[in-house]
């Protein structure tokens, strides 16, 4: 099995056939500007010393500083920090912020830990890093199972160390640090302003689609709500532990309600704070991708939709708000299968796009009102995903591509602007 980021690549090397860029700027995308392993010592309450290993990666920095979540999952590797931070750079270029791509991680179960080591593993990740980092170079986000509580210690740790408040150097903060209104839902909502946006073109309405979502976090979560307050039927809903099922549609608000108070899934109806148990199915992940679904919504880790699945997959559309959800092999199968997927590039970057406002109210000291927030990032969204729309039908290729041909225009611009800075001669 090849590596992640040889996957990653591939989308690359597709995408180049598309685009006249210069032999610099493809050389320099290839490989990731700086990588930095680490070894973190944790006291954990006990009394014991753990050491974890934790990772960043700057992809490349040509359109702006690094930019990035952390990710605490036990089987993250550098093959994969590298890879998520591969994909922010064309992310980021996607959206045209001016940032570059970076990503983090640390190999850790966060469900095994009490807040305390949780904070000291944090604060420790920093420490560690605090060279790496900074509101110029590389700025920090949340990503899988972390969240903002998480991003405050981090804030903060950098902070002390940098001896002056530094809000620039994470998003995704709580608001009372420097945060911005709107951060929270923002992978979600960007992700359904794309979707609205895109349903249209295929003669398709919310209140006429079935969706499922694998994934019941952030991003999962909140576009399972989203989908369900726009009318949508939603199937099927899922968690690390497997998924539910019902073909009447399931209460997404209740079963967030539920899932807030007892961390479990269950299909269930609340009214205030007593939950009924409805009808459903208990049904696996891999079950869940294979429904006979109008919208498929994988919201939980890479690898999901592959050449072992692909020829299963029964839904119209596929919206990524996971990173790297389905591999190259399995795009080829589906594209054969006439299933469209719109890619991770575009559809989750509303989280990295309200980073960036947060990053600019930080800079400037001046907050906006979550409308404000939230209309600057339909705007945006709904620009780039017509533009990539209209490039796939320009170059008869696919939504993916076109989004990489889209990024890497941009990305290509930026890297042959800085001139030929790398390749000094005598002469
Ligand atoms: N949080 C953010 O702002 C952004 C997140 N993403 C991507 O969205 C995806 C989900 O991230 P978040 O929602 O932030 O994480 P989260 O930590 O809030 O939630 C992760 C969810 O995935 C579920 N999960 C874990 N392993 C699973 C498995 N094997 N099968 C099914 N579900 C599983 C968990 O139970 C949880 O419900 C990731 O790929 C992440 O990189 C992308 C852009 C921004
Ligand atoms: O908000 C950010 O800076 C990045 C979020 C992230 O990690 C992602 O888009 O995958």
């Amino acid at each position: 099995m090849s590596s992640l980021f040889a996957d990653a690549s591939q989308r690359l090397q597709q995408a180049l056939k598309h685009t006249t860029l210069s032999e610099d700027a493809i050389e320099s995308l290839k490989y990731p500007k700086a990588s930095l392993s680490v070894s973190i010592p944790v006291r954990m309450d006990n009394g014991s010393l753990r050491v974890f290993q934790g990772h960043r990666v700057r992809y490349d920095d040509s359109r702006g500083a690094g930019k990035g979540g952390v990710r605490y999952h036990p089987n993250v590797t550098l093959d994969e920090v590298q890879s998520l931070a591969f994909w922010m750079t064309f992310k980021c270029a996607v959206l045209n912020l001016p940032f570059g791509g970076a990503k983090g991680g640390i190999a850790v179960n966060p469900k095994e830990m009490s807040r305390l080591e949780l904070e000291r593993l944090s604060r420790g990740y920093i420490d560690a890093i605090a060279d790496f980092i900074g509101p110029d170079v590389d700025i920090l986000a949340p990503d899988v199972y972390t969240n903002a509580m998480v991003m405050g210690w981090m804030m903060d740790q950098y902070s002390i160390i940098r001896r002056q408040n530094v809000p620039g150097v994470v998003t995704g903060k709580p608001i009372t640090m420097g945060g911005s209104l709107g951060r929270d839902a923002a992978t979600a909502l960007g992700a359904w302003f794309t979707i609205e946006a895109m349903l249209p073109k295929f003669d398709m309405r919310p209140t006429e689609t079935t969706v499922a979502v694998q994934g019941f976090g952030n991003a999962g979560a909140t576009i399972a709500e989203l989908a369900y307050r726009a009318g949508c039927k939603v199937v099927a809903v899922s968690d690390s532990k497997g998924a539910i099922y019902s073909k009447d549609g399931l209460d997404i608000p209740s079963i967030r309600q539920h899932k807030n108070s007892t961390r479990e899934i269950q299909a269930v109806y609340c009214q205030g704070s007593v939950c009924n148990i409805a009808e459903h199915e208990r049904i696996t992940n891999e079950e869940l991708l294979e429904l006979e679904v109008d919208i498929l919504l994988p919201a939980a880790l890479e690898n999901q939709i592959t050449e072992v699945n692909a020829h299963n997959i029964k839904a119209k559309l596929i919206f990524e708000l996971a990173n790297g959800p389905i591999n190259s092999a399995a795009d080829a199968i589906l594209e054969q299968k006439g299933i469209y997927v719109f890619p991770d590039i575009l559809v989750n970057a509303g989280g990295v796009t309200v980073s960036y406002f947060e990053w600019v109210q930080n800079r400037n000291g001046l907050y906006w009102t979550l409308g404000e927030v939230n209309q600057s990032l339909q705007q945006k969204m709904v620009a780039e995903a017509q533009q990539i729309w209209e490039i796939a039908k320009e170059l008869s290729i696919s939504i993916r591509t076109a989004a990489y041909v889209h990024a890497l225009r941009r990305l290509g611009e930026a890297i042959d602007a800085k001139g030929t800075r790398h390749y000094y001669t005598s002469d």
